[in-house]
């Protein structure tokens, strides 16, 4: 089922799919190519269509080792797509997934590529907006460097960007991806180049835990304990890795590092990591008042519901993952965001202490009920930011899917 996009290129198989569209495997005058084909109601925005078109000198002059070259941007009658370097390999999320927790020394080099990348792009003006393990390719054509890992490649620069029009997201609402939203977004602050340092932190610790430090249960609990709580230490890391965790997940984003001093920071550990197994920390569970929603009982016929709290990049999108992707919220006013007196943050659990669940963790959520007055508060809250996700447009809610396979 091949076809042609423009006049140069054949997109022949697709790759995987995302919230903003389709990747194809194609072929243009240079040999293959991986073609992003944008979705049909994005292509026929024609505000989202001149943003692409002014956007191409930025988009087109990003070159670097550790950068997805974006080759040439195409718009043509109802196609709008990015073609960009094939990159032969496996995106990271598919790669946590597989070995659920990264050893240290692969996930700081792996991180540590990203943060090069990142810095030539903030040099160059470009914040990415959108770091998160989908958005990084493993290069598996490319040499083996520390731990065993093939370069890493960040990908998908500026479409959160392009797509993140006035139109379409309104001031008030948020884009981004909910676990790697960094604090100031959440706020309504306008992005900087410290967002992506926030979200590459977030990055580095779930590839060291196996799970986000402020994630799980509802999107508005999420967004509200990166404003208000603090990460909790990971039993068995480095204390140097782990400074260098706190300050790049600073609130406050002049706190954080930027992206070269990270990238040198992170490459002086690899020798002292060389060796080091994953760290033996099991998932935690939520909070009682933090779990998901129960899913609605499933009618013939009906779509799988999504069992997290994605919602898509924008209105209408229905993102062919299974993935927590993106969220497109309203930014909550102060008086929702001030839930955090009590923490909910997810604290990692030592093997061998209580599972969610078990008749030990019950009977600790039984004496944690008699002594919190305050939890009241902190439900209070979540209701609230849950209640502004639900009034937010019903088109940006879940959507069922699957997807995604890396290229050939
Ligand atoms: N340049 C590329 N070379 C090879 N495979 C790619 C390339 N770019 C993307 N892919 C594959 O295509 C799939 C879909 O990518 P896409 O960027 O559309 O989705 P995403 O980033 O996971 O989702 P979203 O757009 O919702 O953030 C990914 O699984 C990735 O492995």
């Amino acid at each position: 089922m091949a076809r042609k996009i423009g006049s140069r290129y054949t997109a022949n198989q697709i790759l995987g799919r995302g919230s903003a569209g389709t990747v194809w495997l194609g072929e243009g005058p240079d040999g293959p190519v991986a073609i992003k084909l944008l979705r049909e109601d994005l292509a026929s925005d024609q505000e989202l269509v001149g943003r692409f078109v002014q956007e191409r000198t930025a988009l087109l002059g990003l070159e670097h080792p550790h950068i997805v070259t974006v080759r040439d941007l195409v718009v043509d009658g109802n196609d709008l797509a990015l073609v960009m370097d094939l990159v032969r390999g496996t995106d990271l999320r598919t790669r946590l997934e597989r070995e659920r927790r990264l050893a240290p020394e692969a996930a700081v080099a792996i991180v540590a590529d990203i943060a090069d990348a990142l810095a030539a792009a903030h040099a160059a003006g470009v914040v990415h907006r959108d770091v998160k393990p989908e958005n990084v390719l493993l290069d598996m054509r490319g040499p083996l460097g520390p731990g065993g890992s093939h370069p890493a490649l960040l990908t998908d620069f500026g479409v959160a960007k392009l797509i993140d029009s006035p139109k379409r997201t309104r001031a008030t609402k948020i884009i981004g991806t909910p676990d790697y939203l960094a604090p100031e977004i959440v706020e309504g602050l306008p992005p900087r180049a410290a967002v992506d340092i926030y979200a590459l932190a977030t990055v580095l610790y779930e590839l060291l835990a196996g799970f986000t430090p402020f994630g799980g249960g509802h999107p508005g609990a999420v967004l509200r304990r990166h404003v208000t709580e603090t990460v909790v230490p990971l039993p068995g890391i480095p204390e140097e890795l782990w400074q260098l965790l706190v300050q790049c997940l600073a609130k406050a984003p002049a706190s954080r590092l930027r992206a070269s001093e990270l990238a040198d920071r992170l490459r002086e550990q690899l020798p002292l990591l060389a060796g080091m197994p994953p760290l033996d920390v099991d998932e935690p569970g939520l909070a009682e008042d933090e779990t998901e929603e129960p899913a609605p009982a499933a009618e013939p016929g009906d779509e799988p519901v999504r069992r997290r709290g994605a919602v898509s990049l924008v209105p209408g999108a229905r993102p062919d993952s299974n993935r927590d992707t993106h969220t497109s919220m309203r930014v909550p006013g102060p008086d929702e965001l001030a839930g955090g007196a009590h923490g909910t943050a997810r604290a990692p659990r030592p093997a061998g202490a209580a599972r969610p669940g078990s008749a030990r963790h019950r009977a600790a959520v039984r004496r944690r009920r008699v002594t919190l007055g305050v939890a009241g508060v902190v439900v209070a809250a979540v209701v609230g930011v849950g209640a502004w996700w639900v009034s937010a447009d019903g088109d940006d809610r879940p959507a069922p899917a699957d997807h995604r396979t890396s290229a050939p």
